[in-house]
């Protein structure tokens, strides 16, 4: 897919700033946790929950955001704050020149960060121009958090973050491809359903990876640890997948619906996705 010559550099930009903002949530995640007053709400049900960690990761990444692009649509998992609704009026003046649309997730894997299952957890920030994804970062706030290292050796760093540009390249991580004479599919672990079950059976997996987070499972994809995203899960929703579909396309993946179609990322779709969905990496 080509990107429009007239927005790479503000593509780059808004990637090089997402890197940092989106350390900066995982500091922000880590902080709550470690203080332990999570405040979990439930939003539409019990698997939809949303803690203190969503909410403050939100208000860093949006702020900051704004600060740095005014002109851009931002649309965030977390409601729509003060600042959004202010900034949805201007959008209606300049939507001429706003090009790009950014979709955030201040924490993806919310579910399994209350439950303890720390390194399902990520910040995703994708970036869409004329309705496609086009650039994406992914950070791991909780990477290497069990890693004990042994006596002497200095204990790996904490939390990753990978970006990537459709078109242009991907960083932060190697990849790696997937074993051969193997189907190994990842899916939800907490969202689980026969729709979901049966759309990974019609895969005819070898095996199943049952993890949490829509940008935990692309990086099981990304370093071969898996060759088949199946979500069927209708609760996931376009920031879920804005920022990996684009990371795992700048690698040679593919991302689509059920039907093999494009997922549209414009600032007026619907945020949920309509029947099943299919993401496949032919790396
Ligand atoms: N039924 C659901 N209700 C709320 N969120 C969901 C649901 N299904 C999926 N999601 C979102 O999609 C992500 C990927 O799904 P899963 O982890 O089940 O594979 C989840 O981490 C969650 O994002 P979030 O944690 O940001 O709310
Ligand atoms: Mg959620
Ligand atoms: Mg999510
Ligand atoms: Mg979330």
């Amino acid at each position: 897919m080509s990107v429009a010559a007239n927005t790479i550099p503000l593509l780059s930009r808004v990637v090089g700033y997402s890197v940092a903002i989106a350390n900066n949530a995982g500091r922000i995640i880590r902080d709550i946790m470690k203080k332990g007053e999570l405040g979990i709400v439930e939003k539409e049900s019990a698997q939809d929950l949303q803690t203190e960690a969503d909410r403050a990761a939100q208000r860093s990444i949006i702020t900051s955001l704004q600060k740095c692009f005014p002109k851009s649509t931002i649309i965030g998992e977390c409601g729509v704050p003060l600042v959004v609704v202010v900034l949805v009026v201007v959008v209606v003046v300049v939507v001429a020149v706003a090009v790009l649309v950014i979709w955030v997730d201040p924490l993806d894997g919310t579910a399994e960060y209350t439950q303890g299952l720390l390194d399902h957890v990520t910040v995703l920030i994708g970036i869409a121009s004329g309705g496609k994804a086009v650039g994406g970062v992914i950070h791991q706030p909780y990477y290497n958090y069990q890693n004990p290292g042994t006596q002497g050796e200095v204990r790996a760093e904490l939390g990753r973050t990978i970006w990537g540009i459709v078109g242009g390249s991907v960083g932060g991580m190697p990849i790696v491809a997937p074993p051969e004479g193997k189907v190994i599919v990842t899916t939800t672990r907490s969202h689980s359903s026969s729709t979901v079950n049966d759309a990974v059976a019609a895969v005819s997996p070898t095996e199943v990876l049952r993890v949490g987070g829509a940008g935990h499972k692309v990086m099981l994809l990304l370093e071969g640890k898996a060759h088949v995203y199946v979500f069927a899960s209708p609760g996931c929703k376009k920031w879920d997948t804005c920022a990996p579909q684009a990371i795992l396309e700048a690698a040679g993946g593919v991302l689509t619906d059920i039907k093999g179609n494009p997922i549209p990322y414009h600032a007026t779709v619907a945020h949920r996705y309509v029947g099943r969905s299919l993401m496949l990496d032919p790396i």
